[in-house]
């Protein structure tokens, strides 16, 4: 593999993002299809990720990947959803890395999301009506929110076809329109 310059992320953040828990924030000004971050990742082959891998914290963070499921390194893991979302992503999979790309401009103080796709396995806290619940119950919600009880019952087929993360080699264009769906 050649050698991949990664990038200075002193301009992004890791913070608290209320009932997302947390997620990524530029601190400055940033262009339209810039390229923010280069995450490698870590490659989990399918048996040992249907095996083991779907039970652990790992249910909330992997993407799907040629040959299994692949952990983002990195900031890669910290981005949250939005339907609307300001970053795109594109794998390499030859080199084992996803590239992510502004797909508009993005002011200073904006949390940077990717979109997820159409399936997703907790209340979408962008979504109005969720925020009201989650308002009106007290509850704090986020990462580790009772949405993942609902996919306990699941076989393993449709575990993998609910993740979002874009599954096709072919589809990299979409992904950067921030609709990576599988
Ligand atoms: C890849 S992780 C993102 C980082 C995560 N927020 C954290 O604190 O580690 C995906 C998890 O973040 C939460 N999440 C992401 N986007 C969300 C959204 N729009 N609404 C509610 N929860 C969200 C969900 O719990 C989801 O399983």
């Amino acid at each position: 593999m050649e050698p991949v310059r990664l990038f200075n992320q002193s301009t992004l953040q890791i913070q608290d993002c209320g009932a997302k828990g947390r997620g990524v924030v530029t601190t400055v000004a940033i262009p339209a299809r810039t390229i923010i971050d280069i995450s490698p990742i870590l490659l989990f082959p399918s048996e040992e990720y249907s095996t083991h891998g779907r039970y652990t914290q790992l249910d909330h963070y992997t993407y799907r990947w040629k040959g299994g499921m692949a952990l983002a390194l990195g900031l890669g893991s910290m981005f949250n959803h939005s339907n609307s979302p300001n970053v795109g992503f594109q794998r390499d999979i030859d080199s084992g890395l996803i590239k992510y790309s502004t797909l508009r401009e993005i002011h200073a103080g904006e949390e940077l999301c990717i979109s997820y796709g159409p399936n997703l396995w907790f209340p979408d806290m962008e979504d109005s009506q969720n925020q009201d619940k989650n308002t009106n119950n007290g509850s704090s919600g986020g990462a580790s929110n009772g949405a993942m009880s609902d996919s306990e019952d699941e076989t393993a087929e449709s575990f993998f076809s609910r993740i979002q993360f874009s599954d096709d080699d072919d589809d990299d264009d979409d992904d950067e329109d921030g609709n990576g769906s599988s």
